[in-house]
């Protein structure tokens, strides 16, 4: 299109007042010339030789002076000069404390990067205020991490004795964290410019110009679905395209806050390269945590390469990498507003393809009917799912771009992981559900990314779009072998049998494999073991709550909602947590799964012991060995489960009416396996 169109990423600016510098430079050189031009020696003088030497050694000076002023001539500075709208997003000020999306909010307005062309767009206010005292703060103190409640609580003391920095220092911590306003559920669209980064006047104590900061509460209405993060996502896409629109977008959840203020920088990178930046759509950050312990009982904790609680998607999205393909997972991601909004790639020649879009278009608008129009037309984030963003960054892919999955050595972002049971799972509920949901809809890789993007990648999304139907085989797996070892009937190969043996070494090699790859990482065995235990019960806990609710959903049954992990805990809650005790105490029945099948496999494994130790035929043990070993390895990793059952006296054990429930349904399977 037009060159009015064209909004550059960078921008050149020309070093100012050199010409002088210059001026008198080449007066200089002139006037030396004239000197030793004119005072010459003449022939037969002496020294008229060294003389000439002298002019041709200047000679050479000055044009090797030229030579150097043809780089220098036209000397620019290059600078990024891509306005960046960031977009944090919070619901819940009960489960998202307001003071911790504060400090996410002044973590991202203390980028290292010109205030004026940065913006963020949140949802509660208030956070302007302290960031008035915390950024020239931040700025004159260089401090890391940007966020006022990790650098509090990392340095209970200012770094050295510098009296006015511990002045400061005692001031901006007793002096921050104001009351925060809760908002209803049926209310007009609330903006607020609360920073106007283009008025002169928006200064922080030291004079220094302060980013924009929006404060936005999109309309809500009982009767009308908000489509949760997705439509506030899309109502922030509207507010910014009419306020800085920033070409590039960062989006982190509330409690993501930045952890490096050289974030900006290194993402903008990889837009603004030359050969490759153009393709690329969105630049995604692990997602890493700032409260995990040694050995993380809710996940696993393979620093590095493997991240918390989302294993699979961080392990998973950097060998997507290889594919220029690394999903969107919704937060420490920054994108191209222009992909992000619909926009095909087109190519490497920008003007020419456009017009060529711009063509195809008209030709589309003769042809699609009023409802494709609008589909077309419902820009940004995909609703209905979820998992907006892993959606949303397939249909991207889809769309011809590339991505980029970068993971510095400091992490970018930090935020709050799951630090209970039923949280944990209920988020792993809700990615699989998502994600299975993408599988039945229109958008299942297979068959929309058909062509458009790489057979790997395709594959890659299958990966999570196949947590949920996961469950089926796992319940199968946990449940049948166990009830039939207290049948006393046999399912594998006897032991000394040679089929025995490929069992043998599946099992035992894939297992040698992840634990030493999560040593190699720098995990801990107990971290392993843990983790091993958190795939079992999500695979037969949140898989199958997600399997039966996406089918009940399918056929109309109910809608699925967006349950937010909470942020927050009760101190004793707390205090299990870091203790690495696993926390049961609430009437989940999910929880009364998990029971039910650690003491179905109880159940049986003394039966199957009884059935070896009461026959006394060898030929028994023969038989049942694999069962065996199989329902004493559930028995041990289900552990923690039987001490919530019958042994803890904390409020973290199991209620007494789910031990009740279990006990009971864990025999009448084992006695109804007998009929
Ligand atoms: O109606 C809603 C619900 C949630 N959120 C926000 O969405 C973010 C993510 O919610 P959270 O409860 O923390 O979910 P997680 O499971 O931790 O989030 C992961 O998974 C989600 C998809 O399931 C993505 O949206 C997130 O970006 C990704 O970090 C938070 O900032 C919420 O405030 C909203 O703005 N509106
Ligand atoms: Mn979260």
């Amino acid at each position: 299109m037009e060159k009015d169109d064209y909004i550059p990423l960078f921008e050149t600016q020309e070093a100012k007042g050199r010409m002088a510098y210059r001026l008198s430079m080449f007066l200089c050189i002139c006037l030396v010339f004239w000197y030793i031009v004119s005072y010459l020696p003449g022939e037969g003088e002496e020294g008229r030789w060294a003389w000439i030497g002298l002019v041709g050694a200047e000679l050479w000076f000055s044009l090797y002076w030229v030579f150097t002023q043809s780089v220098r001539w036209n000397r620019i500075y290059q600078r990024t000069a891509g306005d960046v709208d960031i977009f944090v997003c919070t619901a819940d000020p009960t489960v998202e404390p307001p003071v911790m999306v504060m400090n996410t909010v002044l973590s991202l307005m203390a980028y290292d990067y010109p205030p004026e062309k940065l913006s963020v767009y949140l949802s509660d206010d208030e956070a302007s205020h302290f960031s008035k005292l915390w950024l020239p703060f931040c700025k004159k103190f260089r401090v890391e991490p940007r966020s006022p409640a990790a650098y509090f609580s990392t340095n209970s003391e200012p770094l050295d004795p510098h009296p006015i920095r511990a002045k400061e220092w005692s001031s901006v911590k007793h002096k921050g964290f104001p009351e925060w306003g809760l908002g209803s559920n049926d209310h007009h669209t609330f903006l607020q410019i609360l920073i106007d980064g283009r008025d002169s006047n928006s200064v922080d104590m030291e004079g220094s110009p302060l980013p924009t900061m929006v404060y936005m509460a999109r309309e809500k209405r009982p009767q009308h679905h908000h489509n949760f993060k997705d439509g506030a996502m899309n109502a922030l896409l509207r507010v910014s395209s009419k306020i800085s629109e920033g070409q590039i977008i960062l989006n982190v959840d509330c409690d993501m806050y930045s952890n490096d203020s050289q974030s900006m920088r290194d993402a903008l990178c990889f837009f603004m390269d030359e050969k490759k930046g153009n393709e690329i759509a969105y630049v995604q950050y692990p997602q890493s945590f700032n409260n995990i312990t040694k050995n993380y009982i809710y996940g696993s904790s393979i620093r590095q390469i493997y991240e918390v609680d989302r294993i699979f998607v961080n392990f998973f999205i950097s060998w997507f990498g290889w594919l220029w393909g690394p999903l969107y997972i919704g937060t420490g991601c920054f994108h191209r507003r222009d992909a992000l909004c619909g926009k095909k790639y087109n190519g490497n020649n920008p003007t020419k393809t456009l017009m060529e879009e711009k063509k195809a278009e008209n030709d589309r608008k003769v042809e699609e009917s009023i409802s494709e129009l609008e589909e077309r037309l419902k820009m940004g984030l995909k609703y209905g799912c979820p998992v907006e963003d892993v959606i949303t960054g397939l249909s991207i892919q889809c769309r011809g771009w590339k991505s980029v999955y970068f993971s510095p050595a400091r992490k970018g972002f930090l935020g709050v992981a799951p630090t209970t049971l039923p949280q944990s799972l209920v988020q792993h509920k809700r990615w699989s559900e998502g994600d299975f949901q993408i599988l039945l809809s229109k958008y299942s890789p297979l068959l929309f990314g058909h062509g458009k993007i790489k057979a790997g990648l395709q594959m890659g999304y299958y990966i999570y779009c196949l947590w949920a139907p996961n469950c089926l085989a796992t319940l199968y797996y946990v449940a049948i072998p166990s009830l039939y070892l207290f049948k006393g009937i046999s399912l594998f190969p006897q032991i000394s049998n040679a089929w025995s043996i490929p069992f043998a070494y599946l099992i035992i090699a894939m297992y040698t494999y992840s634990l030493g790859e999560f040593l190699c990482f720098g995990g801990t065995f107990q971290g392993w073991w843990n983790d091993q235990r958190m795939w079992m019960f999500k695979r037969t806990i949140s898989y199958l709550f997600a399997f039966t609710d996406t089918l009940s959903k399918v056929v109309g049954v109910t809608k699925s909602a967006f349950v937010i992990t909470s942020k927050v805990s009760d101190q004793d809650v707390a205090q299990r947590y870091e203790q690495e005790i696993m926390e049961f105490g609430s009437s989940s029945p999910m929880f009364s799964i998990i029971a039910t099948l650690a003491l179905l496999n109880l159940f049986s494994l003394f039966g199957g012991i009884k059935r070896v130790v009461m026959q006394m035929e060898a030929d028994v043990f023969q038989q049942l060995g694999m069962q065996i070993f199989l329902c004493g390895f559930i028995v041990v990793i289900n552990q923690p489960v039987y001490q919530a059952l019958f042994l803890r006296k904390d409020k973290g054990g199991m209620p007494r009416a789910l031990t009740f429930i279990s006990v009971i349904s864990a025999l009448l399977a084992c006695v109804i396996s007998l009929l």
